[in-house]
């Protein structure tokens, strides 16, 4: 059984005033984690997904539907309970909530005396896990005197003080620098791949989940519209809102309008090549056109990576020996994806 099942699960909250409609924060999700996993969920801002974490941790109680947390249905539990699960749950957040008069090691501190942890025990646990994230010599220093990366590692020091199985981050890289960004998640994946710790992801950037999911869940006006393995999602998405997703990281198939503009300026053949397939690199591709003396300029797209396997769509103009050209495209095409570009 997966580690985290959620089945039909609806969030309504009461209209704000008289007169004025119930918000549906989360409709009819269903969503299957597995443990190990890293999850990213991602959507507009009033998707439902810092809802869909709530109803998770039990911080709210979902309106209908099922959640079960490692086998415990969590919809309907006592609060006594709920305790006990949520302390299986750890969470980071944007604004990193910590407690800005206390040290470093007082932040980290306090889940492990809320939970009635022996003071030598404590210690050790503390030592470890500041060694863990890389903040061992700040462990005395007010969190206030860090930077936002540091805060961050002292959140998620926080958060698996008490050993959880899994780590909720609520958009936990919004309010970092892009260098930052990518010394904290390669940090989140070092929880997920040394500690086993299984990961959700929320977030509305793109370029975090292509950096760290394994697997994607898109949500839009509080359903998940499409999910799947990050790198399905990424080359074929299938939704509009994960098309405008994807479309922040990479170009897509040039639109008419783009056409137009490239017309202007290119009068030659051009084709649209996609890559979504791993086993085929861009260099194959162009060695084809070379081989037969077809001159090209890409003229639109481009191709990025997730973990390691190339998507995305290159917009070609090929100039040449119109047969060999003709005999380059069909060479070309035997290996991936191609489009005449009209
Ligand atoms: N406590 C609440 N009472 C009433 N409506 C709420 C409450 N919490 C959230 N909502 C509404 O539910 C919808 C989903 O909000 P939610 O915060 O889950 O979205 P989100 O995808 O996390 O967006 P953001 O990243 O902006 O927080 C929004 O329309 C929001 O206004």
């Amino acid at each position: 059984m997966a580690l985290i099942e959620i089945r039909d699960v609806t969030k309504t909250y009461p209209p704000a005033r008289r007169g004025a409609e119930p918000v549906h924060a989360v409709r009819e999700v269903d969503l299957s984690v597995e443990a190990g996993e890293i999850v990213g969920i991602v959507g507009y801002s009033g998707a439902g997904k810092s809802t869909l974490v709530r109803l998770v941790n039990a911080l709210e109680p979902a309106t209908s539907g099922s959640i079960r947390v490692d086998g415990t249905e969590i919809v309907g539990l006592s609060e006594r309970r709920l305790q006990q699960v949520r302390r299986g749950i750890g969470m980071i957040f944007q604004q990193f909530n910590l407690f800005t008069s206390r040290t470093v090691y007082g932040n980290v501190e306090y889940p492990l005396v809320v939970a009635g942890v022996p003071r030598e025990e404590r210690h050790q646990r503390i030592v470890e896990l500041l060694t863990f994230v890389g903040l061992a010599d700040k462990a005395h220093t007010h969190v206030e005197q860090l930077s936002g990366g540091q805060k961050q590692r002292v959140g998620i020091a926080r958060a698996l003080a008490t050993r959880p199985a899994i780590l909720l981050a609520d958009e936990a890289t919004s309010a970092l620098d892009p260098e930052t960004t990518v010394d904290v998640l390669n940090l989140l994946r070092r929880v997920n791949a040394d500690l086993g710790v299984t990961i959700l992801v929320i977030t509305h950037e793109m370029d975090v989940v292509r950096s760290i999911a394994d697997r994607v869940v898109v949500m839009e006006a509080g359903r998940v519209v499409e999910q799947g393995d990050a790198f399905g999602v990424f080359s074929r998405p299938q939704h509009p809102a994960t098309q405008r997703f994807v479309r922040t990281l990479v170009e897509d198939v040039p639109d008419e309008r783009t056409v137009e503009a490239i017309r202007r300026r290119h009068d030659g053949r051009l084709v649209t090549v996609s890559f979504r397939d791993e086993s085929v690199s861009q260099s194959a591709v162009f060695a084809e056109l070379v081989r037969r003396d077809v001159e090209f300029e890409l003229v639109h797209g481009g191709v990025e990576q997730v973990r390691g396997r190339a998507f995305g769509h290159l917009t070609l103009e090929l100039r040449g020996d119109p047969a060999r050209v003709d005999e380059a495209v069909d060479a070309v095409s035997a290996l991936v994806e191609t489009r005449e570009v009209a």
